[in-house]
């Protein structure tokens, strides 16, 4: 059994912090529980431009308000509290913070806690 709680992560390496979010990977691919949990900061008014290619993640919002665009379709979502979005299509899409948001996301294959994305938005395969 694991108990943890999100205070005792601030400020150690599975805390990451970039431009445009941060996330604090709660559950990480070393716990071997075949997925990761993440509780993700969007910051107000950023875009954040993202293909996770390589994983499936599922994003819960609690907080906040914003939306995402599916740039092979030009489709838009709203996002607040209670939207539940799942890229099972690899989608590669825009994320925007109207408001500051807070979202719980799940990836499968876990991450390591370490990801940041890169040049295409992407996490590795690891
Ligand atoms: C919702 C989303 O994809 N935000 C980017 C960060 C990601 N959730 C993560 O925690 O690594």
């Amino acid at each position: 059994m694991i108990v943890r709680n999100i205070n005792d992560f601030t400020g150690t390496k599975f805390d990451v912090d970039t431009e445009t979010w941060s996330s604090k990977r709660l559950l990480v691919k070393a716990d071997n529980v075949g997925f990761s949990l993440h509780d993700t900061i969007i910051k107000a008014g950023t875009e954040t431009e993202i293909w996770y290619k390589n994983h499936v993640e599922a994003v819960y919002c609690i907080e906040g308000e914003g939306e995402i665009e599916v740039l092979a379709t030009g489709t838009i979502y709203p996002i607040q509290p209670g939207t539940l979005y799942v890229l099972n299509g690899h989608e590669k899409h825009l994320l925007r913070g109207k408001s500051q948001m807070r979202m719980i996301c799940v990836f499968n294959p876990p991450t390591t806690g370490q990801e940041v994305h890169d040049a295409e938005g992407t996490y590795p395969l690891n």
